[in-house]
């Protein structure tokens, strides 16, 4: 058996094409143009990567980007200023801090500083209480990619299994609840889990967020199982370059799952077209529109 290879790139991109039409509909029907500020503290080359993608895929479907970045020695009260800022800023709908953020930064000062109505991470608290108690929110981005691709195998995830690995309150946590909001029977197992290969097993529907390489074996799989990775991690290689792997041992898990993401080009580009789709949404909601996405 070779598991169906779920098509995060396509899913992405057609996605991107509907925030687009969105987009174009609240221009000629509300005068409204989402705009999205991103910043960045520091020169961390992934994150350069990742915030040049977020202004460069806001810019294509249509909406202002404000690119924000600043020395890695900016000091937390600055970023807060700057955070400030953008919340009164009315040509500003999303607000979104690139992590991880250098260390003399506590992470928890600033997403609290942001305007929840801004928060396009989803990543306030403010967000995620309103998520885990059922009222309309900003949905982590990431979360969203993985049930959305879930669900181009299985239309309907009702009564499934699902086996989260990992805890993050930006991965974990989140995904587990929505998942728990599509009806599965939700599991939240992480590295201290007792028999963790046993409990993924279970699994009708494995996700998997550790954020360690290739940790979840080919043989932690249940037959015909659909594995959901979301591991984005960097290995040397041994011409001294390196190589992105997921959580999963991919080429063991593809003998075994029913359908399964690669890495890269699965849940990743997933993150960027939920985070176009949460600006559109905060906008509408901001200019009292229903969401149109
Ligand atoms: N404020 C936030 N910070 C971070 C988030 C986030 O959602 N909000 N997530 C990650 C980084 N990230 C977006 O910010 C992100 C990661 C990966 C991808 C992606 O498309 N990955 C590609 C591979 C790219 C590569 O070669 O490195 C893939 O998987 O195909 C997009 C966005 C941490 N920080
Ligand atoms: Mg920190």
């Amino acid at each position: 058996m070779t598991a169906r290879i779920i098509d995060g790139k396509a899913t992405a991109a057609a996605l991107r094409q509907d925030v687009a039409k969105a987009v174009e509909t609240l221009k000629a029907d509300h005068g409204v143009t989402p705009g999205l500020a991103v910043v960045l503290v520091g020169e961390d080359p992934a994150s350069a990567v990742y915030v040049r993608n977020k202004g460069k895929q806001t810019v294509e479907a249509g909406m202002n980007s404000y690119e924000h970045r600043l020395d890695a020695a900016t000091s937390e009260e600055e970023l807060l200023d700057l955070v400030r800022k953008l919340n009164a800023d009315p040509a500003v709908n999303g607000i979104l801090v690139q992590l991880p953020l250098p260390a003399q930064i506590d992470s928890a000062a600033v997403i609290a500083t942001i305007d929840p109505a801004k928060d396009v991470d989803g990543f306030h608290v403010i967000n995620a209480g309103r998520l885990a108690t059922g009222l309309p929110a900003l949905v982590p981005c990431t979360p969203v990619g993985c049930v959305i691709l879930a669900r181009q195998v299985h239309a309907d995830l009702t009564g499934m299994e699902a086996i989260v690995v990992g805890r993050s309150n930006i991965v974990g946590k989140p995904v587990a609840q929505l998942l728990l909001n599509e009806n599965c029977t939700v599991t939240i197992a992480h590295s201290r889990t007792r028999d963790l290969a046993g409990v993924c097993r279970r699994a009708d529907l494995l996700i998997a967020a550790v954020g360690r390489p290739e940790m979840i074996r080919g043989n932690w799989i249940k037959p015909g199982a659909t594995v959901i990775d979301v591991g984005i991690n960097r290995v040397p290689k041994d011409d001294g370059k390196t190589r992105l792997v997921g959580d999963v041992a991919y080429d063991e898990a593809l003998k075994v799952a029913g359908a399964i993401t690669p890495v890269p080009g699965g849940v990743g580009p997933m993150t960027i077209a939920c985070l176009l789709r949460n600006t559109v949404e905060a906008a509408c909601r901001q200019n009292g529109i229903e969401p149109i996405l």
